[in-house]
């Protein structure tokens, strides 16, 4: 797989695809520079894995053009999926029970000599790190090593882009982020170019260099994973990647008066007049300053590393939380607590 950052390995171009009266994808446009790993990440039904389906040509479209590597596949032509330099990983991972692992392997790679269909295999088996595995069969495996057996099937043909639906959820907690991790380190390391579909926001951000969010068929932000979550560009989107307590505001002259205080949020350009201000749990901070603000501690959840505390401050109905990690006496009933400015939205 090649990592040259110039060269686009997927473009769509306002595709549309609809089932009978429903629309699924209006409009559609992304472009996927080869060797960089995209998170599609949306709410169920939004459309993700039928954008999936349209890039492996499974599922055609109704409108626009898709391109893979510089060449229309879909759209005023029609490229069969066998044809199409595509891999596929699915969240079962559909591997043929009857068939051992590197058999698995082997299978995708029909086109070649046995022999170099048997050197790409232990190559590949090597890369993922179950070589040993080779022999045994589906049913005898773990999760993890069902999952990379599901890994090395779809690279070893080496395509041009890895589509991956939902490929860790199969896995247990623990257990699915060492295999992410190792995953996408494997993935960086080939320069693979791969669209990851996933519904867990906090997936979608560690694992993308760029984060797509979807909602009813259509890309509402598609950045950095950093920029998505410090600057979303509207509510839903900073909905999404964090829960908020959402408190009213009055913008003046970039200003905000809160009930909380006035702040000058950054980055932010608000008409004068009311505006809703999120307050995400990292934009409040517990302190003793003279400017904090006194707070009753309404409910407080317990989550090993941290405890995140609700905070009820007068002239506010919504509680406000907070997360702390040292620890607090049990009895404790109010506290004192600040709002960080530049870590506010303003919508
Ligand atoms: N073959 C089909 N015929 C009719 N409707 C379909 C078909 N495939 C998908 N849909 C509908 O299209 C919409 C999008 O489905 P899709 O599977 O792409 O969503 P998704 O974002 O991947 O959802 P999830 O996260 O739940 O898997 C859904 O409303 C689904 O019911």
């Amino acid at each position: 797989m090649n990592t040259n950052s110039n060269e686009i390995s997927v473009r769509l171009t306002n595709i549309k695809c609809s089932f009978g009266p429903t629309i699924v994808i209006g409009d559609l446009s992304l472009e996927i520079p080869k060797g960089e790993i995209v998170t599609l990440v949306g709410p169920s039904g939004c459309g993700k894995s039928t954008l999936l389906r349209i890039i492996a040509g499974v599922q055609g479209v109704d409108g626009g053009s898709v391109e893979l590597g510089g060449q229309v596949v879909d759209g005023p032509r029609f490229v069969e999926p066998e044809s199409r330099s595509v891999g596929l990983m699915f969240q079962d991972y559909a591997l043929f029970p009857h068939l051992n692992v590197r058999d698995n392997v082997l299978f995708g790679l029909k086109k070649r000599s046995r022999r170099d269909r048997i050197e790409i295999a232990t190559t590949i088996l090597r890369r993922v790190g179950i070589e040993h595995l080779a022999e045994r069969f589906p049913h005898s495996l773990s999760g993890g090593e069902q999952q990379r057996t599901a890994l090395a099937r779809a690279l070893a043909p080496e395509p041009a882009v890895l589509l991956m639906d939902e490929p860790f959820s199969n896995l247990d907690q623990g257990l699915r982020e060492r295999v992410r991790t190792d995953t996408l380190s494997l993935l960086r390391g080939l320069g693979a170019t791969v669209i990851m579909v996933t519904h867990d926001p906090h997936e979608a951000l560690s694992s993308g260099d760029r984060v797509v969010l979807m909602r009813s068929g259509e890309i509402v932000q598609s950045a950095d994973p950093r920029q998505l979550y410090h600057r979303p560009d509207n509510a839903y989107a900073a909905d999404f990647f964090c829960s908020s307590a959402k408190i009213q505001g009055q913008a003046k002259d970039g200003h905000i008066e809160t009930a909380l205080g006035r702040f000058d949020p950054p980055g932010c350009e608000v008409e004068d007049g009311p505006c809703t201000v999120f307050v995400r749990p990292h934009a409040l901070r517990v302190c003793d300053d003279v400017d904090c603000v006194p707070a009753r501690i309404t409910d407080r959840v317990f989550l090993g590393d941290r405890e995140r505390l609700f905070l009820r401050f007068e002239g506010l109905e919504e509680a406000l939380a907070v997360d702390v990690t040292e620890p607090m006496a049990v009895d404790l009933c109010h506290i004192r607590a600040k709002i960080v400015p530049e870590r506010l939205l303003v919508f």
